[in-house]
């Protein structure tokens, strides 16, 4: 029994054995994967750990030669140092030296510099005094672009010279055969501004505070440019300024800079001429427009046309403001009168007095800018009624003004200013005392070849004027007061004058003549034939002006001889309208023209009307 329990025990305990065995064989086969899997790891790791062994000792020896060659790098880069550090030291060196001997030169050129402009300001200031003594009329051409739209027009303008030469092609003829060279001070490209222009003519306006009396007008083809270069496109900006504001800008500054040693006052009229009337611009009047008359100026600060307005100005603004109202006023006409604005002359007049403060003299200058009317000729068959009255106005008013200008070239001791309104208004800066400057506008385009040859042709003739020195009206204070009482003497003259003739005219009615009546007078009184030729008070007081002060008529309306009794008489002859030349004080020793005192026309007039002894014998105009 106890065998059997203890063979049983052994058996469960051999059993329990077997169980612990297999149990233990399981562990013992899982001791073993792990082990594997560890060396497996150990070797993976092993190997891993190589092959960073070796990239970072890779690494390490790139850094290593990276470092060399920067270390490389850098004493290179000491020596560079070093040597430019040297460089620069002898640099700095040689630069001090140089510098020294720079201010040295310097110096010597600053003085040559003083010297150049002293000898520059010395040329400049003879070749004004040249200028002034052959006193000629400077001509500047400028030529305009074409305007926009206008792109791909052919140009007659073969090219501008730097000395004013001009080369125009006849488009009709191609070459050289139909190239015109003209020669001018100056010739303006499409491209110059209004300041280039402006910066050659100051000299002019400088002139004018020194007590010259200066006219520059704008001469061309309607559309050429001379409102633009006058006064500037609507609207200006400052850059687009024209003469006149630029002009009294300058003229304000200047009086602004003496202002220590000058006293000045500024006054502008501003007129137009249209039909050979003269109509104020700067009227308050409302209504139709009152006929202006023009003096002859022999004061210097007389007015040619005393009863436009007078607006006294200070600054630019005011000169713009007045200037707009002058042609806001011309506008307004010119929508009643079909762009009358091409079919006038405007006149800027810039009167100006200076006060030497010093000396107590006064200086007068006046300045004309005057922007003609369109030069072109119109083909009088091809317009009739007001256009055609337009047309004779401007081509006789512009030609008017050639026939001063070339009286002026002539030395003729007779100028026809009284031809026009045009020239009557300018007399005082046409001529000895004056210095006048035209601008001739060039229409560039093929189709206006033919005018702008005429127009280029004028002026060529025009600059070519020499008109003999220009004078200052610098006068002390006697010459001045002597000046103002013949100006009342010679005023107080010229109202008895007209006096004299109303009653003349007066006497002449009462007696039956006619004139206003149409019928056919009997005698030969001045007043009863222009009454028959149609004359105006106004022509009536030219004719015998311009006849009487210089032997001269050049209208062809009347005529002037004398008889050994010193009145002819005799019917109106029609005769062919040509120019009569005729000097009375050549024909009789005995007339009055020999006397001093005629040398005045208002006193020439009086002695005329009073005396009987020179009397015209009227022709009929065909
Ligand atoms: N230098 C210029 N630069 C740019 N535009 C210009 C220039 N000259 C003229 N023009 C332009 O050409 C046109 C005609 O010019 P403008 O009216 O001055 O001619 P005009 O000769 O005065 O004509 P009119 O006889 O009809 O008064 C205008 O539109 C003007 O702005």
């Amino acid at each position: 029994m106890a065998k059997t329990i203890h063979e049983q025990q052994c058996l469960e305990m051999q059993k329990e054995t077997e169980g612990v065995k297999a149990g233990l064989q399981a562990r013992l086969n899982e001791l073993e994967s792990l082990l594997n899997d560890s060396n497996n790891r150990v070797k993976e790791l092993e190997t891993s750990a190589k092959s960073k062994c070796q990239s970072w000792s890779m690494k390490v020896n790139n850094y290593q030669s990276f470092m060399d060659s920067q270390f490389h790098a850098m004493r290179d880069l000491r020596f560079t140092s070093d040597a430019i550090k040297q460089e620069l030291l002898k640099t700095q060196k040689s630069y001090f030296e140089e510098f020294n001997l720079l201010e040295v030169k310097l110096k010597a050129l600053a003085d040559a510099a003083g010297n150049y402009r002293e000898v520059l300001n010395e040329n400049r200031k003879l070749f004004n005094e040249i200028q002034d003594l052959r006193g000629n009329i400077r001509v500047f051409c400028r030529v305009r672009p074409f305007l926009p739209g206008q792109n791909g027009k052919q140009t007659i303008v073969e090219s501008i010279g730097d000395n004013g030469q001009l080369v125009v092609t006849n488009p009709a003829k191609p070459g050289k055969e139909g190239q015109k060279t003209f020669k001018f001070n100056k010739v303006f490209g499409p491209a110059a501004t209004q300041g280039e222009v402006f910066a050659d003519i100051q000299p002019f306006i400088q002139s004018v505070v020194d007590g010259y009396n200066v006219c520059i007008f704008a001469y061309g083809q309607t559309g050429s440019g001379k409102t633009y270069t006058m006064t500037g496109p609507n609207d200006a900006t400052e850059e687009e300024w024209g003469v006149n504001f630029r002009a009294l800008n300058n003229l304000f500054k200047i009086s602004q800079n003496r202002r220590s040693t000058f006293q000045y006052e500024v006054g502008v009229q501003v007129v137009e001429i249209y039909n050979d009337q003269v109509r104020d611009l700067l009227s308050n009047r409302t209504g139709p427009a009152k006929k202006m008359g023009v003096t002859s100026i022999s004061q210097p600060n007389g007015l040619a046309v005393p009863d436009a307005s007078m607006h006294p100005v200070l600054s630019t603004t005011d000169v713009i403001d007045l200037i707009n109202l002058g042609f806001k006023n011309r506008t307004v006409s010119a929508t009643a009168l079909n762009e009358r604005s091409s079919r006038s002359h405007s006149i800027v007049t810039v009167h100006v007095r200076g006060k030497d403060l010093k000396a107590g003299n006064y200086i007068y200058g006046n300045l004309h800018l005057v922007d003609l009317a369109g030069s072109e000729r119109v083909d009088r068959s091809e317009v009739t009624g007001d256009r055609l009255k337009e047309a004779q106005h401007i081509n006789k008013s512009l030609s008017s003004l050639g026939d001063v200008i070339f009286a002026l070239a002539q030395k003729s001791p007779h100028v026809p200013y009284r031809n026009s309104k045009l020239t009557q208004v300018l007399q005082s800066s046409l001529g000895g005392q004056a210095k006048t400057l035209m601008f001739v506008q060039l229409n560039p385009d093929v189709t206006s070849y033919s005018e702008s040859l005429s127009t280029l042709k004028f002026a060529e003739r025009v600059s070519g004027v020499e008109l003999g020195a220009a004078r200052s009206s610098k006068e002390g204070k006697d010459v001045k007061e002597l000046m103002e009482q013949m100006a009342s003497l010679k005023d107080t003259i010229a109202k008895k004058d007209e006096e004299i003739e109303r009653l003349h005219l007066l006497k002449d009615l009462k007696n039956g003549y006619p004139g206003i009546d149409g019928e056919q007078p009997r005698t030969g009184s001045l007043s009863d034939k222009q009454s028959e030729t149609g004359s105006t008070d106004d022509e009536k007081s030219e004719i015998t002006d311009a006849a009487l002060s210089m032997g001269t008529e050049t209208d062809g309306s009347a005529e002037y001889v004398h008889s050994p009794e010193g009145v002819s008489l005799g019917k109106p002859k029609v005769v062919p309208k040509v120019r009569v030349l005729q000097k009375p004080a050549q024909a009789t020793p005995t007339s009055k023209s020999e006397s001093p005192r005629a040398s005045s026309p208002a006193i020439k007039k009086t002695l005329s009307s009073s005396s009987n002894l020179v009397k015209p014998v009227v022709r009929k105009k065909v």
